[in-house]
């Protein structure tokens, strides 16, 4: 028996979708723009103690924006986190499920209001729950650094994901979102824990990237992604929260590596400082440029296009025009 719902395939769901799925945007970044604290070792897990109605009216303004898929508030959700925080394991757990519980009620009510509408051409959303890296637990910016130190190993990081993981597929999530993934070994961790608890929902294994070619910990992609094509249960791989200029490139090399779906959400191009914990201005797309690049980049291969850190409804809803333009 393995654990969450037999789903339908995310190949079936990208046909309904149009043959290509927008993701939502930066779900911290909304939070943030809502005056929402979260300068803070939970980041926007925060908010899972201290505003649970926020990340809703968050989940529901990137569908209003166009998103087919939204992903949880569990970036930095972690058991060892709220553990540390004085929390009880029970509660750490119910936190988690309330990440993906409201996504679920965000996500039906908008259905709900829309789907008798002969007008809209939606597909109803699929949730994606949000397993962010190690080195986005450490708090220190570690997920765009990808070295864990001599004392990490795949045991140490497959025990890391493990409950968190169990506790997000049980709770009935669509899909699993594993993101900023910076190094091999723990894209091998996340791959082997697929097999290992039999999860029966589709997950997607996103990478940051710091230089445009490689994982942040300087591995190639073709050293990673070697590990991935061998495991089935990962179905689509791909780039979240890196440069936008870097990501056509990106889409190019993982054609050649990888047979599986491709998926990118990169960030606006500002550099997170981990040590300031603020953004650095940099090279950006703003929101046209994301509508002119979302094309190319499905016509490059990507098959879930959305945004990550720093871009907002206004992204998804012009990245949701370029791609849906047809309908
Ligand atoms: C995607 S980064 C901006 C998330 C925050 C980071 N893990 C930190 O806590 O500093
Ligand atoms: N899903 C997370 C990604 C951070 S890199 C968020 O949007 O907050
Ligand atoms: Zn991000």
């Amino acid at each position: 028996m393995g654990i969450g719902k037999e789903s339908a395939t995310l190949e079936d769901f990208l046909e309904k979708a149009g043959g290509c799925a927008v993701l939502d945007g930066g779900f911290a970044t909304q939070l943030e723009r809502h005056g929402a604290t979260i300068n803070d070792p939970l980041w926007s897990a925060l908010c899972l103690i201290k505003d649970p109605h926020l990340i809703q009216k968050v989940h529901q303004e990137y569908l209003e924006a166009g998103a087919d898929i939204l992903v949880t508030s569990s970036y930095q959700a972690t058991i060892p986190g709220f553990l540390s925080r004085g929390l009880s394991i029970e509660e750490a757990e119910t936190l988690l499920r309330r990440s993906v519980k409201l996504a679920v009620e965000a996500r039906d009510k908008f259905w709900d209001a829309i789907k008798t509408n002969p007008y809209q051409n939606r597909t109803k959303a699929l949730v994606a729950a949000s397993i962010g890296s190690y080195g986005a637990y450490l708090a220190d910016g570690s997920e765009y650094g990808g070295n864990y130190g001599p004392d990490v190993n795949l045991d140490k990081l497959k025990d890391f994901h493990r409950r968190r993981l169990q506790v997000l597929v049980e709770a009935g999530a669509d899909l699993l979102a594993f993101e900023t993934i910076p190094n091999k070994l723990e894209a091998q961790a996340c791959a082997e824990l697929l097999e290992e608890e039999n999860v029966q929902i589709p997950s997607w294994i996103c990478f940051s990237s710091v230089d445009g070619k490689n994982a942040p910990s300087g591995e190639s992609f073709n050293e990673c992604l070697d590990v991935l094509n061998k495991i089935n249960k990962v179905t689509a791989v791909g780039i979240n929260c890196a440069p936008p200029h870097f990501v056509l490139a990106l889409i190019q090399k993982f054609k050649e590596l990888t047979g599986k779906a491709i998926v990118v959400y990169p960030n606006s191009g500002e550099i997170w400082d981990g040590v300031a914990k603020r953004w650095l201005p940099s090279k950006c797309f703003d929101d046209e440029k994301f509508e002119l690049f979302a094309t190319r980049w499905r016509d490059a291969g990507a098959k879930l296009i959305g945004g990550c850190c720093r871009t907002t409804p206004d992204t998804v809803r012009a990245i949701s025009k370029a791609l849906k333009e047809w309908s």
